[in-house]
């Protein structure tokens, strides 16, 4: 089982890696587009996206078509083993976490919890057609989020990713975050998850 996630993984992290420049350009217009068009597609609140790396899709082309209203953040890990969020704009400060990941360079005491996002982009190794998500094996959104499983949005979880990223199965753990939608450049899926509060 721990085997398999972890080939999984392995795998499906090359696969997105070798996705060349011009289609993960513009794979990142059409997620942004796809995103903007959710039914529930923020206006206003903060909302959280992540620093592409390892290949990952790229949220820059979302950020910018953000409605006004919104705030855009990046996750920051902190000690307690839950994501925190801080707002984000280009240019501002930034300093890289252990896994060499960017982060705002904020005070600690600006940080803000996950309760506070009205909508969260999550990063994914892997998804498959029932909503299930694989991340990097850190836990750290299946964690932060943990309290989605019990009440309805917000924050509405949506994971992003390339079509290719998709498999038959992630093999499903209890702790799995469900997600309420998944977009790539070519889909968007919408799940059934516990009704909004
Ligand atoms: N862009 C992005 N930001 C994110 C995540 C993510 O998946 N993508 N995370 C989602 O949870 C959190 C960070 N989680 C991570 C968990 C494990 C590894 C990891 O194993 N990285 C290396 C080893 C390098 C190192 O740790 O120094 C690896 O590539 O094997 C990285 C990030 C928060 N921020
Ligand atoms: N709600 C939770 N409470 C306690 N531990 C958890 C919870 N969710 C995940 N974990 C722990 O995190 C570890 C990693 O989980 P998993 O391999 O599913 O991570 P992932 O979904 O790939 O990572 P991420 O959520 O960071 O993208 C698991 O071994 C599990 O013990």
């Amino acid at each position: 089982m721990t085997f398999s996630r972890d080939t999984l993984r392995r795998e499906l992290r090359a696969r997105r890696r070798a996705i060349p420049a011009p289609a993960r350009i513009a794979a990142a217009d059409a997620l942004a587009h796809r995103l903007l068009s959710l039914p529930f597609a923020p206006v206003s609140g903060h909302v959280a996206g992540y620093w592409a790396m390892d290949g990952e899709i790229a949220l820059s082309s979302w950020q910018l078509r953000l409605p006004r209203g919104c705030t855009y953040c990046l996750p920051v890990l902190h000690e307690d083993g839950l994501l925190r969020f801080a707002p984000w704009r280009g240019g501002a400060a930034l300093v890289s976490n252990k896994h060499g990941i960017p982060e705002p360079d904020v005070p600690p005491a600006s940080l803000l919890p996950a309760e506070a996002m009205a909508f969260v982009v999550a990063p994914l190794v892997a998804f498959d057609a029932r909503g299930h998500r694989l991340g990097m094996g850190g836990g750290w959104y299946d964690r932060t989020f943990a309290f989605r499983r019990d009440h309805g949005a917000p924050p509405h979880l949506v994971g992003a990713a390339f079509a290719a990223q998709q498999v038959d199965t992630v093999s499903p753990q209890p702790w799995d975050m469900p997600l309420d939608a998944l977009c790539s450049e070519s889909d968007t899926h919408l799940f059934e998850t516990v009704p909004a509060r």
